[in-house]
């Protein structure tokens, strides 16, 4: 499967309240392709049922569902994984899931860590924060030369960016290399459904 496009992920603030289901289908129905599952809470139960409800979602509307740092969650469910730098190692993640999975590192702004997670197999290579983020206000910072650099270092290897990306800087992204660009608060901080499935569509029309 080609890793393209709107990669758009879930803020447990942002939809709260009955908005989860809705407003990922909407983003669904605008055209993203991967979807990442990213709850912090140590609520089993509930982080379970959620998954199970969006794997449901991705699988009608043919997209990937990617759980956040957790690659037991993920193995429960036989879906994708990604992992940050403490997350836990890609080997074992891939031992875990197999083959078939989509396993997704964050390399923070080093091709040093990109390199890395390459070599132990990652599936993709995800570089932020571009921009200000409200979602994640301390996120470490990377250029958006950096990207220009990974992109001539990994010709096969796709290029996420995250990190405060909006309809306004994607394109700049898009032309530096990136392959996906993961998205919370330009896409889900919506009044309704409708607004967030107009915004999906913009991005996904970017690529
Ligand atoms: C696509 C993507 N890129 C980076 C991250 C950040 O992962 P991490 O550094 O582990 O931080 P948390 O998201 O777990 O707070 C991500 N989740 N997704
Ligand atoms: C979860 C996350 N990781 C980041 C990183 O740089 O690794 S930035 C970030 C938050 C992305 O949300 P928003 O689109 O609202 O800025
Ligand atoms: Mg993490």
């Amino acid at each position: 499967m080609k890793l393209r496009g709107l990669y758009a992920i879930t803020d447990s603030k942002l939809l709260a309240d009955g908005r989860l289901l809705p407003y990922v289908e909407a983003a669904l129905r605008g055209g993203a392709r991967l979807l990442q599952y990213r709850d912090k809470s140590s609520d089993e139960s509930r982080r379970l049922r959620e998954a199970e409800a969006l794997r449901e979602l991705c699988e009608r509307h043919g997209a990937t569902l990617i759980v956040n740092d957790d690659a037991e969650l993920a193995a429960r469910l036989g879906v994708s994984v990604h992992l940050g730098q403490t997350d836990g190692s890609l080997a074992a993640a891939r031992a875990l899931l197999g083959r078939q999975a989509i396993i997704g590192a964050t390399c923070h702004g080093s091709l040093q860590l990109a390199d890395q997670a390459v070599a132990e197999g990652a599936d993709y290579v995800a570089f932020g924060r571009f921009f200000q983020s409200l979602t994640k206000p301390g996120a470490s910072e990377a250029s958006p030369e950096l990207l220009e650099q990974a992109r001539a270092r990994f010709a096969n290897v796709p290029l996420v960016a995250i990190g405060g990306v909006t309809l306004e800087n994607a394109p700049g992204l898009i032309g530096r290399g990136a392959d996906l660009l993961a998205v919370i608060n330009a896409l889900f901080a919506a009044d309704t459904p409708a607004e967030v499935e107009r915004r999906a569509r913009a991005f996904a029309a970017l690529f």
